[in-house]
């Protein structure tokens, strides 16, 4: 279908997409007991998108039970091609209603139809999909024991189910970094109760009408509305039959989670903040170099973990990279997601914008030249109600500064030029953050040499984003506890025993 066939499939959705959100336990939808609930507004406009049920201790407690229950009857007692014949079903009912997934998205997250329908929603279906071939292709270790008698000892691995999984998930890309835990967590063959951010609970709620559809067992998948502390999210990650946590987010709300699950010793696996270098030398190929920059800075209104905010160019090509990516800056165009020339939507709340526009201003209060933006954008009639800003770009800031330093989550970056290698890796590894890089350089040693002495779980060279879902993926430092994304996803979301048979 073409883009403008999608984005006009889309726009009749929309309206329809608005809603209230509910409660998804023991495969029903409820609104639950507490006779709270927020209003769920869209980042474009300020306008009513529907109400959203605050879940309590009794919405959590009859999702964690149920979620115990399946894990004891219907879905611990599926074989594996069983299990992962459902998600694989998962994946395609996805896909069947790409078109309600992504104005669902779309409406919670302003975000443009043109990157949730080429990211966010078939990532969603991807997880499922390839979560169910990796477990279906699980070896385990083996190791004969040589004994006195001769006779020897066989031990193997055993992989189980970890139990019920707590999801807390984030609002930047909800449905694929929610999938990204679920797919695993089920295909592993564990049940699990997720709660999503409070600002994008529309495509979780979504999730439940499909695993009724293709036969999930209930009780597999639950869904409790809510915010974090004192609440919903607190409450859960706090319940005593979660077997583990699953987070990304914060990393400040990271630790906060890490002290709730450390009561009755639960496995955490966090991934956290970043403060994501880029390095262009001036070795590199400066188009590419600019494209991917301006990409890891400015898409998802620069609302992405691994996005880039401090780059560092060498110096003989400084100049003409801040002019480079000052233009693409200025090419972007802020609208509505279903516009096709739409590529830049606004933040997700006007919460998220004053604490944009605070460092914005910080910048300027450190001492920062600005190169463009700084502000909020004119936009047209009812848009003058959202969460707005101007991509922006600075150079001058000192090595200390705030606004080099800390995790702004915003569309923004400040470049800084670098003389050597050894600077340039030094300045890369100075926060205390250690998400992902990226590395512009055509000459392969210094690709390898550099990849290899930064302090991050993820490096790109030569590109930025480029996902293989098999791959490892998660902080260094600060910025998460554990990998996931393939086999890896494995070591969180099962249990190893390892058997020892004297022969
Ligand atoms: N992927 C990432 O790295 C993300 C980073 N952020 C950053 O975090 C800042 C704050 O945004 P928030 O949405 O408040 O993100 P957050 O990290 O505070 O919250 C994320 C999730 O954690 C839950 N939560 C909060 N406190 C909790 C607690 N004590 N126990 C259990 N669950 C809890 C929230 O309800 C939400 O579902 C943003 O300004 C942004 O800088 C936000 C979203 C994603
Ligand atoms: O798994 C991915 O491809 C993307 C992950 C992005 C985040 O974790 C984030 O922005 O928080």
């Amino acid at each position: 279908m073409s883009v403008q066939a999608l984005h006009k499939q889309a726009q009749i959705g929309v309206d329809s997409a608005r809603r209230d959100a509910a409660h998804f336990i023991n495969g029903a939808f409820t609104q639950g007991s507490t006779g709270k609930s927020w209003e769920n507004r869209s980042p474009l406009d300020n306008s009513l998108i529907g109400r959203v049920p605050e879940g309590g201790k009794a919405e959590i407690d009859a999702a964690v039970r149920a979620a115990k229950a399946a894990l004891e009857g219907p879905w611990g007692n599926l074989t594996i091609p069983q299990r992962t014949d459902l998600l694989a079903a998962v994946a395609d009912e996805i896909n069947n209603r790409f078109d309600d997934f992504l104005a669902a998205e779309c409406l919670d997250t302003g975000k443009p139809y043109g990157l949730a329908s080429h990211i966010d929603i078939p990532r969603g279906a991807a997880n499922f999909k390839m979560f169910a071939e990796t477990v279906k292709n699980i070896s385990t270790e083996t190791f004969i024991l040589e004994t006195p008698d001769g006779k020897n000892a066989v031990n193997y691995g055993l992989r189980r189910p970890k139990g019920v999984i707590a999801v807390i998930s984030p609002w930047n890309l909800p449905l694929l970094l929610m999938t990204w835990k679920v797919g695993p967590a089920l295909a592993c063959g564990n049940t699990v109760v997720v709660k999503p951010s409070e600002e994008t609970p529309l495509t979780a709620t979504l999730l439940g009408e499909v695993m009724n559809k293709v036969g999930v067992p209930k009780g597999v998948y639950n869904v409790v509305h809510g915010l974090g502390p004192n609440s919903a999210g607190e409450f859960l990650t706090q319940h005593p039959l979660i077997n583990g946590i699953t987070f990304t987010g914060e990393t400040r709300t990271g630790e906060a989670i890490m002290k709730q699950a450390a009561l009755g010793v639960r496995q955490v696996s966090f991934e956290l903040g970043g403060k994501n270098p880029a390095l262009v030398f001036a070795d590199c190929d400066l188009d590419k170099a600019v494209e991917g920059t301006m990409r890891s800075a400015f898409a998802n209104c620069g609302q992405v973990c691994l996005g880039t905010e401090r780059v560092y160019v060498e110096r003989p090509i400084f100049d003409a990279f801040v002019a480079r990516l000052k233009a693409a800056a200025e090419a972007l165009t802020l609208g509505r997601p279903e516009d096709s020339c739409t590529n830049l939507g606004p933040l997700i709340s006007q919460e998220h914008r004053s604490k944009v526009l605070s460092y914005y201003k910080l910048a300027m209060d450190e001492g920062a030249t600005l190169v463009t933006g700084g502000g909020v954008p004119d936009m047209p009639g009812e848009l003058k109600d959202g969460a707005w800003v101007q991509p922006t770009i600075w150079t001058g800031l000192k090595d200390d500064a705030r606004v080099v330093n800390e995790e702004i989550f915003g569309p923004c970056c400040h470049i800084r030029p670098f003389d050597t290698e050894e600077e340039a890796v030094k300045l890369a590894n100075s926060t205390p953050y250690g998400l992902a890089a990226a590395v512009w350089t055509e000459n392969v040693s210094r690709a390898h040499r550099v990849a290899a002495k930064l302090d991050v779980g993820i490096c790109w060279v030569n590109s930025w984003f480029l996902r293989d879902l098999r791959t490892a993926f998660g902080g260094a430092k600060q910025s998460g506890i554990g990998r996931e994304g393939g086999v890896h996803s494995l070591e969180f979301y099962t249990e190893l025993t390892n058997v020892c048979v004297k022969l």
